[in-house]
């Protein structure tokens, strides 16, 4: 998907929420583990539910990787279940020598055709130019994350400015605002506006709303730019809103709590 068709979606929608699909066998309701694919019944539900409202389905693939095998094939029926007109993430967090790297991009974006992965960029260029290299498909890089750990690298000095600083600056030469997003923490209020400063084009993929305390109000007042230019993730604030039979409705709810949120920025 290109970003004037991102664009559209966002407007249409008055949504930048993306939502996770972090789905956990121990955490979802109980009555789904008596289904041949516990997983994607539990994803098709979730989707089914949210589909309205979501700009963007993210799906870590660590908690399918987990799982072998048959959480490679929830996480393949999953991404086809996705409506084709929302944004697909696979929230895989790559990166290695250039031909490792080309690998992993045939995977996500060929094998598995998600629009977007995301990258770390701690090997440099050489192992997130192979994923700049697709039409219409995105490397979302890790600029500034949410959680606390980031502080023990992302926020040191480097030369005459925090090593996230140099990240984003230099990836950001890498490709354009229409193959490259960031990853940026709701958590970080206090560096929210001055990476959008520094950015003021590119998309931000943005965790940490709900579970990590982030929340939408700070995101907007801070991060938005003219385009949305937005993708705000919430996923167990979502997919675990409920843990009954009626976990589907409660996700509707949170999803549309959170869309309505947005829609007043948008
Ligand atoms: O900096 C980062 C990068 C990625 N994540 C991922 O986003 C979701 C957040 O889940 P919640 O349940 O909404 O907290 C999860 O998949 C993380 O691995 C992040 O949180 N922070």
């Amino acid at each position: 998907m290109n970003r004037a068709e991102l664009v559209k979606i966002i407007r249409e929608k008055k949504s930048v929420l993306c939502v996770g699909l972090d789905t956990d066998l121990n955490k979802i309701p109980k009555h789904l583990l008596e289904e041949e694919d516990p997983a994607f019944a539990f994803n098709k539900a979730i989707i089914d539910a949210t589909r309205d409202v979501a700009v963007a389905y993210k799906i870590n693939t660590a908690f399918y990787e987990a799982q072998g095998l048959k959480g490679w094939i929830s996480m393949e029926k999953t991404l086809n279940y996705i409506p084709k007109n929302i944004f697909t993430i696979a929230d895989a967090k790559r990166g290695d020598i250039g031909n490792t790297s080309e690998q992993y991009a045939r995977t996500f974006f060929y094998t598995y055709p998600y629009d977007s992965v995301t990258v770390a960029p701690y090997m440099g260029a050489d192992s997130v130019q192979p994923f700049l290299q697709f039409e219409d498909k995105w490397a979302i890089v890790l600029g500034l994350t949410s959680n606390a750990g980031s502080a023990d690298f992302q926020l040191q000095d480097c030369s005459n400015e925090k090593l996230y600083e140099k990240v984003l600056r230099t990836v950001a030469s890498w490709g354009t605002p229409e193959n490259i997003m960031f990853v940026i923490g709701a958590t970080r209020k206090e560096q929210l506006q001055h990476v959008r400063s520094l950015l003021p084009e590119h998309f931000f993929l943005i965790p940490g709303v709900g579970a990590q305390g982030g929340d939408v109000a700070t995101v907007c007042d801070n991060a938005l730019n003219k385009d949305g230019g937005v993708l705000i993730n919430v996923s167990r604030g979502i997919i675990y809103a409920g843990s009954g039979t009626d976990f589907a409705e409660k996700a509707a709810v949170a999803a549309k709590e959170y869309q309505q949120q947005m829609a007043a920025y948008l």
